[in-house]
Protein backbone atom coordinates (compact mmCIF):
# COMPACT_ATOMS: atom_id res chain seq x y z
CA UNK A 1 0.00 0.00 0.00
CA UNK A 2 1.32 3.33 -1.00
CA UNK A 3 0.02 6.14 1.36
CA UNK A 4 1.96 8.27 -0.51
CA UNK A 5 0.27 7.99 -4.11
CA UNK A 6 -2.67 9.40 -5.50
CA UNK A 7 -4.26 7.90 -8.49
CA UNK A 8 -6.27 10.52 -10.85
CA UNK A 9 -8.37 10.28 -14.31
CA UNK A 10 -5.36 11.42 -16.91
CA UNK A 11 -3.08 11.15 -19.06
CA UNK A 12 -1.43 14.70 -18.08
CA UNK A 13 -3.36 17.77 -18.95
CA UNK A 14 -6.74 16.31 -18.24
CA UNK A 15 -9.10 18.98 -16.44
CA UNK A 16 -8.72 16.17 -13.36
CA UNK A 17 -5.18 16.77 -12.62
CA UNK A 18 -5.81 20.19 -12.95
CA UNK A 19 -8.20 20.18 -9.92
CA UNK A 20 -5.65 17.43 -8.14
CA UNK A 21 -3.45 20.23 -8.02
CA UNK A 22 -5.55 22.75 -6.16
CA UNK A 23 -5.28 20.45 -2.74
CA UNK A 24 -2.47 21.31 -0.74
CA UNK A 25 -1.05 17.59 -0.45
CA UNK A 26 -0.84 17.23 -3.77
CA UNK A 27 2.68 18.96 -3.59
CA UNK A 28 4.01 15.72 -1.43
CA UNK A 29 2.01 13.22 -3.14
CA UNK A 30 3.30 10.85 -5.92
CA UNK A 31 0.29 11.32 -8.27
CA UNK A 32 -0.06 8.46 -11.22
CA UNK A 33 -2.23 8.86 -14.39
CA UNK A 34 -4.58 5.78 -15.17
CA UNK A 35 -6.92 5.89 -18.34
CA UNK A 36 -10.20 5.72 -16.65
CA UNK A 37 -12.37 6.29 -13.28
CA UNK A 38 -12.72 2.67 -12.88
CA UNK A 39 -9.01 1.94 -12.99
CA UNK A 40 -8.22 4.99 -10.81
CA UNK A 41 -10.37 3.98 -8.13
CA UNK A 42 -9.19 -0.21 -8.05
CA UNK A 43 -5.72 1.14 -7.22
CA UNK A 44 -7.07 2.47 -4.14
CA UNK A 45 -9.45 -0.56 -3.58
CA UNK A 46 -6.26 -3.10 -4.55
CA UNK A 47 -4.55 -0.68 -1.77
CA UNK A 48 -1.81 0.61 -4.51
CA UNK A 49 -3.01 4.46 -3.75
CA UNK A 50 -4.25 5.83 -0.71
CA UNK A 51 -6.46 8.40 -2.74
CA UNK A 52 -7.91 8.74 -6.17
CA UNK A 53 -9.02 12.05 -7.52
CA UNK A 54 -12.12 11.66 -9.93
CA UNK A 55 -14.98 14.20 -11.73
CA UNK A 56 -18.43 13.75 -9.96
CA UNK A 57 -21.14 15.87 -11.79
CA UNK A 58 -20.75 18.59 -14.05
CA UNK A 59 -22.84 21.63 -14.04
CA UNK A 60 -24.02 21.10 -17.15
CA UNK A 61 -24.00 17.55 -18.18
CA UNK A 62 -25.05 16.00 -15.02
CA UNK A 63 -23.45 13.14 -13.11
CA UNK A 64 -20.15 11.84 -14.85
CA UNK A 65 -21.87 8.34 -14.70
CA UNK A 66 -18.68 6.48 -13.97
CA UNK A 67 -17.98 7.92 -10.94
CA UNK A 68 -21.05 7.46 -9.77
CA UNK A 69 -21.49 3.91 -10.66
CA UNK A 70 -18.37 2.88 -9.11
CA UNK A 71 -19.47 4.39 -5.56
CA UNK A 72 -22.36 2.29 -5.90
CA UNK A 73 -21.23 -0.81 -6.45
CA UNK A 74 -18.36 -3.19 -5.48
CA UNK A 75 -16.07 -2.91 -2.36
CA UNK A 76 -17.20 0.62 -0.50
CA UNK A 77 -15.25 3.44 -0.65
CA UNK A 78 -15.24 6.88 0.67
CA UNK A 79 -15.23 10.84 -0.42
CA UNK A 80 -12.55 13.03 1.82
CA UNK A 81 -12.37 15.83 0.03
CA UNK A 82 -14.36 18.07 -3.29
CA UNK A 83 -12.86 20.76 -5.69
CA UNK A 84 -14.77 23.15 -7.95
CA UNK A 85 -13.25 23.97 -11.31
CA UNK A 86 -14.31 26.54 -13.73
CA UNK A 87 -14.72 25.02 -17.47
CA UNK A 88 -13.35 26.13 -20.52
CA UNK A 89 -12.61 24.18 -23.59
CA UNK A 90 -10.09 25.31 -26.33
CA UNK A 91 -9.64 23.65 -29.77
CA UNK A 92 -6.39 22.34 -29.96
CA UNK A 93 -5.11 21.11 -33.88
CA UNK A 94 -1.73 20.38 -34.90
CA UNK A 95 0.06 23.45 -35.59
CA UNK A 96 -1.09 24.54 -39.33
CA UNK A 97 -4.50 23.34 -38.91
CA UNK A 98 -7.13 25.79 -39.95
CA UNK A 99 -10.60 25.83 -38.60
CA UNK A 100 -11.71 24.78 -42.49
CA UNK A 101 -9.56 21.83 -42.21
CA UNK A 102 -11.32 20.08 -39.62
CA UNK A 103 -13.18 17.14 -40.41
CA UNK A 104 -12.64 15.03 -37.13
CA UNK A 105 -12.88 16.07 -33.35
CA UNK A 106 -13.06 14.73 -30.03
CA UNK A 107 -13.23 15.26 -26.59
CA UNK A 108 -14.24 12.96 -23.57
CA UNK A 109 -18.15 12.52 -23.60
CA UNK A 110 -19.05 14.64 -20.59
CA UNK A 111 -17.13 18.04 -22.68
CA UNK A 112 -19.38 17.53 -25.84
CA UNK A 113 -22.31 18.67 -24.13
CA UNK A 114 -20.88 21.61 -22.70
CA UNK A 115 -19.63 22.94 -26.31
CA UNK A 116 -22.18 21.91 -28.25
CA UNK A 117 -23.90 24.81 -29.50
CA UNK A 118 -20.31 26.23 -30.52
CA UNK A 119 -19.87 23.20 -32.45
CA UNK A 120 -23.37 23.36 -34.32
CA UNK A 121 -22.25 26.97 -35.08
CA UNK A 122 -18.39 26.60 -36.10
CA UNK A 123 -18.28 23.27 -37.46
CA UNK A 124 -21.28 21.78 -38.11
CA UNK A 125 -20.26 18.93 -40.92
CA UNK A 126 -17.26 18.15 -38.76
CA UNK A 127 -17.67 14.17 -36.85
CA UNK A 128 -17.63 14.45 -32.99
CA UNK A 129 -16.30 10.80 -31.45
CA UNK A 130 -15.88 10.07 -27.68
CA UNK A 131 -12.20 10.01 -25.96
CA UNK A 132 -10.96 8.24 -22.45
CA UNK A 133 -10.51 12.09 -21.09
CA UNK A 134 -9.86 15.43 -23.13
CA UNK A 135 -6.72 15.30 -22.92
CA UNK A 136 -6.62 11.41 -24.43
CA UNK A 137 -8.43 13.58 -26.78
CA UNK A 138 -5.37 15.68 -27.54
CA UNK A 139 -3.17 13.01 -27.07
CA UNK A 140 -5.03 11.19 -30.47
CA UNK A 141 -4.94 14.49 -32.38
CA UNK A 142 -0.97 14.59 -31.52
CA UNK A 143 -0.94 11.52 -33.11
CA UNK A 144 -3.36 12.85 -36.41
CA UNK A 145 -6.22 10.53 -35.24
CA UNK A 146 -8.31 13.64 -34.97
CA UNK A 147 -8.05 17.05 -35.92
CA UNK A 148 -9.42 18.62 -33.29
CA UNK A 149 -10.21 18.20 -29.54
CA UNK A 150 -11.58 20.03 -27.05
CA UNK A 151 -9.32 20.14 -23.94
CA UNK A 152 -7.56 22.60 -21.62
CA UNK A 153 -5.88 25.15 -23.31
CA UNK A 154 -2.87 24.15 -20.21
CA UNK A 155 -2.89 20.42 -22.42
CA UNK A 156 -1.53 22.01 -25.54
CA UNK A 157 1.69 22.44 -24.61
CA UNK A 158 2.09 18.40 -23.22
CA UNK A 159 1.27 16.98 -27.16
CA UNK A 160 2.47 19.76 -28.99
CA UNK A 161 -0.60 21.12 -30.14
CA UNK A 162 -1.94 25.06 -30.83
CA UNK A 163 -5.00 26.74 -29.22
CA UNK A 164 -6.45 27.40 -32.79
CA UNK A 165 -10.01 28.59 -30.07
CA UNK A 166 -9.70 29.53 -26.96
CA UNK A 167 -12.44 30.27 -24.22
CA UNK A 168 -15.65 27.76 -25.69
CA UNK A 169 -18.40 27.18 -23.17
CA UNK A 170 -21.46 27.01 -24.21
CA UNK A 171 -22.55 28.12 -20.41
CA UNK A 172 -20.54 30.94 -19.24
CA UNK A 173 -20.53 29.49 -15.37
CA UNK A 174 -19.73 25.61 -16.23
CA UNK A 175 -18.28 24.13 -13.35
CA UNK A 176 -17.33 20.16 -12.58
CA UNK A 177 -17.16 19.15 -9.72
CA UNK A 178 -13.77 16.54 -8.47
CA UNK A 179 -13.41 14.23 -5.48
CA UNK A 180 -10.82 12.61 -3.51
CA UNK A 181 -12.06 8.96 -2.89
CA UNK A 182 -10.05 6.47 -0.32
CA UNK A 183 -11.20 3.36 1.34
CA UNK A 184 -13.56 3.78 4.10
CA UNK A 185 -11.67 5.48 7.13
CA UNK A 186 -12.36 7.94 9.99
CA UNK A 187 -14.18 11.25 8.22
CA UNK A 188 -12.89 14.75 9.09
CA UNK A 189 -13.59 16.99 12.01
CA UNK A 190 -16.98 19.02 11.02
CA UNK A 191 -15.99 22.62 9.55
CA UNK A 192 -19.77 23.95 10.06
CA UNK A 193 -19.40 24.06 6.17
CA UNK A 194 -20.02 20.29 5.26
CA UNK A 195 -21.61 17.93 2.97
CA UNK A 196 -23.16 14.56 3.18
CA UNK A 197 -22.65 11.68 0.65
CA UNK A 198 -24.94 8.48 0.30
CA UNK A 199 -25.88 5.83 -1.64
CA UNK A 200 -29.71 4.43 -0.31
CA UNK A 201 -31.33 1.76 -2.24
CA UNK A 202 -35.50 2.64 -1.99
CA UNK A 203 -37.88 0.90 0.50
CA UNK A 204 -39.67 -2.15 -1.39
CA UNK A 205 -41.73 -0.96 -4.72
CA UNK A 206 -44.57 0.64 -3.36
CA UNK A 207 -46.37 4.06 -3.62
CA UNK A 208 -44.79 7.09 -1.88
CA UNK A 209 -41.38 5.08 -1.14
CA UNK A 210 -39.31 7.88 -2.37
CA UNK A 211 -41.64 10.51 -0.72
CA UNK A 212 -40.63 8.16 2.57
CA UNK A 213 -36.73 8.83 1.96
CA UNK A 214 -37.06 12.26 1.12
CA UNK A 215 -39.22 12.82 3.97
CA UNK A 216 -36.26 11.30 6.64
CA UNK A 217 -34.60 14.56 5.57
CA UNK A 218 -37.70 17.17 5.25
CA UNK A 219 -38.58 16.84 8.79
CA UNK A 220 -35.25 17.49 10.32
CA UNK A 221 -34.62 20.48 8.01
CA UNK A 222 -31.75 18.71 6.09
CA UNK A 223 -31.03 20.86 2.47
CA UNK A 224 -30.39 18.39 -0.09
CA UNK A 225 -27.98 18.97 -2.76
CA UNK A 226 -27.82 16.71 -5.16
CA UNK A 227 -30.20 13.68 -5.24
CA UNK A 228 -29.36 11.20 -8.75
CA UNK A 229 -30.59 8.22 -9.64
CA UNK A 230 -29.06 5.10 -11.65
CA UNK A 231 -29.52 1.96 -12.84
CA UNK A 232 -28.62 -0.83 -10.20
CA UNK A 233 -28.23 -3.23 -13.08
CA UNK A 234 -30.45 -5.80 -11.76
CA UNK A 235 -33.40 -5.49 -13.83
CA UNK A 236 -35.74 -2.71 -15.58
CA UNK A 237 -37.07 -0.42 -12.96
CA UNK A 238 -34.24 -1.18 -10.62
CA UNK A 239 -32.80 2.67 -9.25
CA UNK A 240 -30.46 3.41 -6.62
CA UNK A 241 -30.50 7.03 -5.17
CA UNK A 242 -27.16 9.25 -4.78
CA UNK A 243 -27.69 11.96 -2.77
CA UNK A 244 -25.62 14.72 -0.88
CA UNK A 245 -27.40 17.11 1.19
CA UNK A 246 -25.68 19.75 3.82
CA UNK A 247 -24.63 18.96 7.05
CA UNK A 248 -21.93 16.38 8.96
CA UNK A 249 -22.98 12.78 9.95
CA UNK A 250 -21.58 14.18 13.74
CA UNK A 251 -24.89 16.79 13.50
CA UNK A 252 -27.80 15.42 14.94
CA UNK A 253 -30.19 16.11 12.81
CA UNK A 254 -27.74 14.64 9.36
CA UNK A 255 -26.97 11.60 11.91
CA UNK A 256 -30.78 11.32 12.45
CA UNK A 257 -31.19 11.01 9.36
CA UNK A 258 -29.05 8.17 8.09
CA UNK A 259 -30.41 5.98 10.57
CA UNK A 260 -33.83 6.99 9.67
CA UNK A 261 -32.84 5.89 6.14
CA UNK A 262 -31.28 2.92 7.67
CA UNK A 263 -34.15 1.82 9.42
CA UNK A 264 -36.42 1.96 6.28
CA UNK A 265 -34.12 1.10 3.30
CA UNK A 266 -33.04 -1.98 2.59
CA UNK A 267 -29.40 -0.45 1.81
CA UNK A 268 -27.40 2.21 2.76
CA UNK A 269 -24.19 3.54 1.78
CA UNK A 270 -22.05 6.42 3.47
CA UNK A 271 -20.39 7.88 1.71
CA UNK A 272 -18.04 10.04 3.73
CA UNK A 273 -18.54 13.68 4.87
CA UNK A 274 -16.12 16.44 4.12
CA UNK A 275 -15.62 20.10 3.79
CA UNK A 276 -17.93 21.63 0.83
CA UNK A 277 -15.64 23.57 -1.42
CA UNK A 278 -17.73 26.94 -1.47
CA UNK A 279 -17.17 27.15 1.94
CA UNK A 280 -20.92 28.18 2.14
CA UNK A 281 -23.15 27.35 5.47
CA UNK A 282 -25.56 25.40 5.30
CA UNK A 283 -28.65 26.94 4.28
CA UNK A 284 -32.39 27.04 5.65
CA UNK A 285 -32.25 25.66 8.94
CA UNK A 286 -35.35 24.57 10.55
CA UNK A 287 -36.23 25.57 14.05
CA UNK A 288 -36.14 23.04 16.16
CA UNK A 289 -33.26 20.87 14.22
CA UNK A 290 -30.27 21.99 16.22
CA UNK A 291 -28.01 19.91 17.93
CA UNK A 292 -29.27 21.43 21.46
CA UNK A 293 -32.48 20.68 20.40
CA UNK A 294 -31.78 16.93 19.96
CA UNK A 295 -30.34 16.83 23.19
CA UNK A 296 -32.95 18.64 25.03
CA UNK A 297 -35.51 16.43 23.60
CA UNK A 298 -33.77 13.18 23.75
CA UNK A 299 -33.21 14.26 27.86
CA UNK A 300 -36.88 15.02 27.99
CA UNK A 301 -37.68 11.64 26.74
CA UNK A 302 -35.30 9.80 29.44
CA UNK A 303 -37.32 12.13 32.31
CA UNK A 304 -40.49 10.53 30.69
CA UNK A 305 -39.44 7.30 30.99
CA UNK A 306 -37.83 8.05 34.32
CA UNK A 307 -41.19 9.01 35.71
CA UNK A 308 -40.13 12.28 35.68
CA UNK A 309 -42.05 14.17 33.08
CA UNK A 310 -41.92 17.79 32.88
CA UNK A 311 -44.47 20.08 30.33
O1 LIG B 1 -11.18 14.80 -19.62
C1 LIG B 1 -10.86 15.59 -18.75
O2 LIG B 1 -10.09 16.53 -18.92
C2 LIG B 1 -11.43 15.39 -17.43
O3 LIG B 1 -10.83 15.77 -16.48
C3 LIG B 1 -12.78 14.74 -17.34
C4 LIG B 1 -13.95 15.71 -17.36
C5 LIG B 1 -15.21 15.01 -16.74
O4 LIG B 1 -15.35 13.81 -16.83
O5 LIG B 1 -16.07 15.74 -16.23
C6 LIG B 1 -13.65 16.86 -16.55
C7 LIG B 1 -14.10 18.10 -16.80
C8 LIG B 1 -14.83 18.44 -18.05
O6 LIG B 1 -16.12 18.87 -17.67
C9 LIG B 1 -14.93 17.29 -18.96
C10 LIG B 1 -14.36 16.07 -18.70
Amino acid sequence: MSATRYTYLGPAGTFTEAALHTLPEAATRELVPLSSVALALDAVRGGEASGAFVPIENSVEGAVTATNDELASGAPLMIYREVLLPIAFALLVRPGTELAGIKTVTSHPVAQPQVRRWLAANLPDAVWESAASNADGARLVSEGRYDAAFAGEFAAPIYGLDPLVKDIADARSATTRFVLVGRPGRISSATGADKTSMVVWLPDDHPGALLELLQEFAVRGINLMRIESRPTGEGLGNYCFLIDCEGHLSERRVGEAMMGLKRICPQVRFLGSYPRADRQPSTGRRPGTSDADFTAASDWLSRCLDGRADA
